[in-house]
C-alpha cells in the first residue's frame, strides 16, 4: 500500500533459523523489514524498545516442551502481548565443513530443542559425539563454519548459507514434531476475536494455601473452558515456588473467558494477561462438563433475568 511504511519484524536469528522460516509464512512479514536478533531476550527487547513492531520467537515444541527463556521473558520481563501463534514442522540436516566425514564428527551443535529432536539419530550414528547448545540452529551453522564445532543440526537453508556440506539428511526422530512460535508486540489491544481463539495467561498462585492451583483450574472448568496447556515455571525466589502459564480456549472478549480471568484476579497473588489470538489449528474436540454448553449458560442467564424481573413463570 503506498504511503504505509513497511512493518518491522525481528526473529530469533541469524538468518536461516526455523523462526525465520515460520515468520516468512506471514504475508505482512514477507512484505516487511526483517532483522534477525541473536537471542530470544534480544528479540523481545527490540520490541520493548520500539526498534521493531513485532518479534517471532519459539515458545514450545511437541518433543521437548517449553522454550524456558521465552516463557520466562513473557512471565517476568517487561510486559508484552502475543498476537499470533504459528506452528511449523521442522526438518533437520547434519551439516559440516566441506570434506568432513561423518565418522570423524566429534562435536554436534544446535539449539537445545534441535538436539532433543535428533537424539535417537545421534545415539545410533554418532554415539560418542559431544552435543553443544547454541542460541539457535542457525547459530550452530555459523559456529561450525567458524570452526568451533564439527557439525550442526539445522535447516538446509542455514547449512547452505554457511556453505556447509550435508553429511546426513532428515535426521529428526519424529516426522510429526511441531514447533510453536509466537508473534509478540508491545502491550495493546488484543488481536481481533475470530471465534476459534486461544488466550494465554500467567497465574502467580498464593503458595501458602492448600488447593490454590485447584482453585485456578476450577475457574476454567466450571465455565466449560478447555485448557490446552499448563506449564509451571520456577519463580526463581526459592525452590518450590512456581508460576503457571496457562492457555485456554476462547478470547478475552468472550464472557466466559472474561469471567474466568476475573476469577483468577480475585484468587491469585497476581495474574498476567499474555494475549488472545487465533488458534493456528482448529481446537481439538473435547467433552464439556455437563451444564457448561453455550445453551446452558444462555438458559441460566435468561432464567435469572426472569426472576429479577419478577416474571411469574419461574420454571
Ligand atoms: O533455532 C531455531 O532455528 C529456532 O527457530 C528455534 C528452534 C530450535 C529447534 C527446533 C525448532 C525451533
Amino acid at each position: 500500500m503506498p504511503g504505509v511504511p513497511p512493518q518491522r519484524f525481528t526473529y530469533l536469528g541469524p538468518e536461516g533459523t526455523f523462526a525465520e522460516q515460520a515468520l516468512l509464512t506471514l504475508p505482512a512479514a514477507r512484505n516487511g523489514v526483517r532483522e534477525p536478533s541473536a537471542t530470544v531476550p534480544e528479540a523481545l527487547d527490540a520490541v520493548r524498545s520500539g526498534a521493531v513492531g513485532a518479534a517471532l520467537v519459539p515458545l514450545e515444541n511437541s518433543v521437548e516442551g517449553a522454550v524456558g527463556v521465552t516463557l520466562d521473558e513473557l512471565a517476568y520481563g517487561a510486559p508484552l502481548l502475543i498476537t499470533r501463534e504459528l506452528l511449523l514442522q521442522v526438518r533437520f540436516g547434519l551439516f559440516g565443513r566441506p570434506g568432513t566425514k561423518l565418522e570423524s564428527v566429534r562435536t554436534v551443535a544446535s539449539h537445545p530443542h534441535g538436539l532433543a529432536q535428533v537424539r535417537a539419530w545421534m545415539r545410533k550414528h554418532l554415539p560418542d559425539a559431544e552435543q553443544r547448545s547454541t542460541s539457535s540452529t542457525s547459530d550452530a551453522a555459523v559456529a561450525v563454519a567458524r570452526g568451533d564445532f564439527d557439525a550442526a543440526a539445522c535447516a538446509a537453508v542455514a547449512g547452505e548459507r554457511q556453505r556447509l556440506e550435508l553429511l546426513a539428511d532428515d535426521i529428526g526422530d519424529s516426522s510429526t514434531a511441531v514447533t510453536r512460535f509466537v508473534l509478540v508486540t508491545r502491550p495493546g489491544r488484543p488481536a481481533e476475536r475470530t471465534g476459534d481463539d486461544l488466550t494465554s495467561l500467567v497465574a502467580f498462585i498464593a503458595h501458602d494455601r492448600a488447593g490454590a492451583l485447584l482453585e485456578v483450574l476450577t475457574e476454567f472448568a466450571v465455565r466449560g473452558l478447555n485448557l490446552t496447556r499448563i506449564e509451571s515455571r520456577p519463580t526463581k525466589e526459592r525452590l518450590g515456588r512456581y508460576c503457571f502459564l496457562l492457555d485456554c480456549s476462547g478470547h478475552i472478549a468472550d464472557d466466559r473467558v472474561g469471567e474466568a480471568v476475573m476469577g483468577l484476579r480475585r484468587i491469585c497473588a497476581d495474574v498476567r494477561f499474555l494475549g488472545s489470538y487465533p488458534a493456528a489449528e482448529p481446537s481439538p474436540p473435547y467433552t464439556r462438563r455437563p451444564g457448561t454448553s453455550d445453551a446452558d449458560f444462555a438458559d441460566a442467564a435468561g432464567w435469572l433475568r426472569q426472576i429479577r424481573d419478577g416474571a411469574t413463570d419461574r420454571g
